[in-house]
């Protein structure tokens, strides 16, 4: 008795180790299903296996047709024992056929596909893998996300659930069977109603009066999930002598009758020592379809399940769906076969119940000396009997000594599904990160000879528009100096053609010569302008054949392409060259009037003024003439060679004569005198304003304004092609850092999720390992 006793402690010690162990292992994992969910959101989407959907061993084909026969069988949240479902149960199963343990299917399952965070993609599905393939990554990365906080809060419900240390045995089975006998006679007392008809209405769970302050009590329960024994508001109280009629007709409506007793006698199930045991006597199944379905949302807090068979009726239809969906969340159910006592033919009516256990719960046959028991309960009422006394200490042995199995390897198989799967997605998404950093690597070495190529083409294209720019300025400017010098010069070959119409339109001739030279300057100017339009289109068209050049170089923007700035109307090589009108030609030309100078020589005048002075005297006014100052003095000498008075006579002769014929001269050669004088004032007074000059100046500044902007869409276009080429770079650049990033972080996600993996499963050693450490 004793060394039961220690050894039961130690079993409880292994047990409260184990679990701790547990809660730790899985506050760890949902803290990396969290970390892995911020990754994915913010930084770097996981890899989700739409594709091949099969784990790292798998081959092609034949993981596509698991996965996907997974996905189009099982809910989001089927595996694991999350939810039932009948993937889930297909692999329990199997898991049973095989005698395999948690552990032992765990492993054989490495190479299946995802199991928990698998994403339900019916709706995308339709039996063609492209078309899952073909949902946007981001969609699935946030599918998955939901998925990862899914699981997240299944681990809540899990630790909820380990952390519990009571012990919930719901007792379950067909109609009349006897679960109420059976309960009282676990009990000790007759507390719970039975009947030969049908009479158990709803849930009645017993709890030992422990948990109610010592007290015996029965609360009428309306919501279980609001109930609270400590708030009067959430129960109603019902008398011992009312519980038949409560339980029989639930006139109230409850969903539960919550029954606080004193155990009767030693060692009762409810009264073990060291766990909370709570007995749920249930309705029987098929009373109707509500029950029947809330009987399968509890199942998640029931740790055991006591199936009760009436052993006169075997399993009924409705008994074996319950154990085939119990299958799913309780690999082993404890099966009592009771009413033992009416059967005549017992080895007969026990060979056919194990055999249909062994086909509707491999697991409990598999343990049948343990799980399943041929009693009577109502004679057990009577007087302790042997098959009861063995199935009694089997259930405590499976309710508290097994609870790892029937409470802790839920957690843990779920954890190491859920782990399990965590690895594969991070291989995935290392192998993705490391396919596209391969991507990225290749597309920027193919576009690096692109780039270099268009960094060589925009620095020769920008030299070679400069330069059409510069020549086509300087010619302009150099043509138009050199052709208005010219003309400025050859001012008197345009005078000289003006026809001559005498002395008497003197006046007149000389102001068409001075209309004449000043047209033919006009006319020059013109010709200037128009060399310098012909230099300008040049000039563009030149450009034109460079930016032509430029869209021909690979991953120039198409003309159609928003990125390619459309040519302005203005700068269309095609658009005839028109420059701003000359306006004034020559400020010069314009304030030009004729003068009195033009119309005599300035050495004729300094005489035509001394003769006008001294009309006295001819010879004094030839002597102040400068030109015939020489014939004067000879004149003077041969005057003293001859006597004073012939000498006077010949002198004043000689002054008339000369001075007549001077005044004929400058008479006769008055239209050349204006002609040349006039060219010649007007080339002086050009060249004073720096007409040619002016002119070479203000053409080369016109036609760099119109050239000018070709050459700056040139220059413009190269640089927005270099930049996009840089962003696409840069781009490349940025993505190849985030996808060596996320290498880096799945890889080590995969050996954490690896090494926790190998810690979940380590809770579930043997014993004596936890003995020896404890
Ligand atoms: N012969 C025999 N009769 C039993 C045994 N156990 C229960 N009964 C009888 O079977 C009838 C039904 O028993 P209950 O305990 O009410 O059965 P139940 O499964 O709780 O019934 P419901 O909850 O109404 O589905 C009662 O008349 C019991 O006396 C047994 O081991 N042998």
């Amino acid at each position: 008795m004793n060394s039961n006793h220690s050894e039961q402690q130690l079993q409880q010690r292994v047990y409260a180790d184990r679990c701790r162990r547990l809660q730790a292992h899985l506050v760890d994992t949902k803290a990396l299903l969290r970390e892995l969910g911020d990754y994915s959101r913010t930084k770097w989407p996981v890899h989700y296996p739409l594709g091949r959907g099969g784990r790292a061993g798998d081959t092609g084909a034949a993981g596509l047709r698991r996965s996907s026969s997974m996905v189009m069988g099982g809910s989001a949240g089927s595996a694991g024992g999350e939810h039932p479902a009948p993937m889930r149960r297909a692999m329990t199963l199997e898991d049973a056929q095989g005698g395999r343990d948690a552990d032992d299917a765990d492993e054989a399952e490495d190479s299946a596909g995802l199991r928990v965070l698998r994403l339900d993609v019916r709706l995308a599905y339709h039996g063609d893998a492209d078309v899952v393939g073909s949902l946007e990554e981001s969609s699935i990365a946030r599918l998955f996300d939901e998925r990862l906080a899914q699981s997240a809060a299944h681990i809540d419900k899990l630790l909820a659930r380990v952390g519990d240390r009571s012990s919930k045995i719901l007792v379950t089975g067909d109609l009349n069977a006897g679960k109420s006998t059976l309960v009282n006679a676990l009990l000790r007392q007759d507390i719970l109603p039975s009947d030969q008809q049908p009479c158990t209405m709803l849930f009645c769970e017993v709890v030992d009066a422990s948990l109610n302050a010592g007290a015996e009590d029965i609360h009428g329960v309306p919501s279980i999930a609001a109930y609270s024994r400590a708030d009067p508001r959430t129960f109603e109280r019902v008398a011992r002598s009312d519980l038949e009629d409560v339980v029989a007709e639930n006139g109230a409506g409850f969903q539960q009758l919550k029954i606080y007793t004193r155990s009767r006698g030693h060692g009762t199930l409810l009264h073990n020592g060291s766990v909370d045991v709570a007995l749920i006597d249930s309705p029987g199944l098929n009373r109707d379809s509500l029950k029947t379905t809330q009987l399968f949302a509890r199942q998640e807090e029931i740790d055991v399940v006591v199936f009760v068979v009436n052993a006169e009726n075997h399993f009924t239809l409705s008994g074996q769906d319950f154990l085939a969906s119990a299958g799913n969340e309780k690999a082993r159910i404890f099966i009592v076969v009771n009413r033992f006592d009416a059967i005549r033919r017992r080895d007969r009516c026990e060979r056919m119940i194990l055999d249909q256990i062994r086909d509707l719960s491999p697991l409990t046959y598999a343990e049948r000396d343990d799980l399943v028991h041929f009693v009577s309960a109502h004679e057990q009422l009577a007087a302790a009997s042997e098959p009861f006394a063995r199935m009694e200490r089997s259930l405590r042995a499976f309710a508290l000594e097994q609870r790892f199995k029937s409470k802790l390897a839920p957690a843990q198989r779920y954890a190491m599904n859920v782990l399990g799967d965590v690895q594969y997605v991070a291989a995935e998404s290392v192998a993705a990160a490391t396919r596209r950093i391969q991507q990225i690597n290749a597309q920027l070495r193919e576009s690096l000879p692109r780039y270099e190529t268009l960094l060589v083409e925009r620095a020769a294209a920008s030299r070679t528009a400069e330069a059409v720019l510069d020549d086509g300025c300087l010619e302009v400017r150099r043509h138009t100096a050199a052709h208005l010098a010219n003309a400025t010069l050859h001012l008197q070959d345009v005078a000289d053609k003006v026809p001559y119409a005498g002395l008497l339109a003197l006046w007149a001739y000389a102001e068409r010569v001075l209309l004449a030279m000043v047209r033919h300057l006009e006319h020059e100017v013109a010709e200037c302008d128009r060399f310098a339009c012909f230099a300008i289109q040049q000039a563009r068209t030149e450009l034109s054949a460079l930016d032509v050049r430029r869209r021909g170089i690979e991953g120039a923007p198409s003309p159609h392409d928003a990125s390619e700035e459309l040519l302005p109307p203005s700068l269309s090589p095609d658009m005839s060259v028109e420059l701003p009108p000359v306006g004034t030609v020559s400020n010069a030309l314009d304030s030009a009037q004729l003068e009195l100078s033009d119309f005599v020589d300035l050495d004729l005048t300094r005489s035509w003024g001394a003769l006008t002075s001294l009309t006295a005297s001819a010879s004094l006014a030839l002597l102040a003439s400068k030109s015939v100052a020489a014939h004067a003095l000879a004149l003077l000498r041969l005057s003293s060679a001859m006597g004073t008075h012939t000498a006077r006579r010949v002198m004043v002769a000689s002054a008339v004569l000369i001075g007549a014929g001077s005044v004929l001269y400058v008479v006769s050669d008055m239209d050349a005198t204006v002609r040349r004088n006039l060219s010649a004032r007007l080339s002086l007074m050009l060249d004073d304003e720096g007409f040619a000059a002016r002119h070479a100046e203000r053409l080369a500044t016109e036609a760099s304004r119109a050239v000018r902007p070709f050459v700056w869409h040139l220059q413009h276009s190269f640089q927005r092609m270099v930049e996009a080429e840089e962003l696409r770079r840069a781009d490349h650049l940025r993505r190849r850092h985030a996808a060596q990033d996320s290498q880096v972080y799945f890889d080590e996600l995969r050996i954490k999720a690896h090494d926790l993996a190998n810690a979940v499963r380590a809770v579930g050693a043997a014993d004596s390992t936890d003995a020896a450490r404890l």
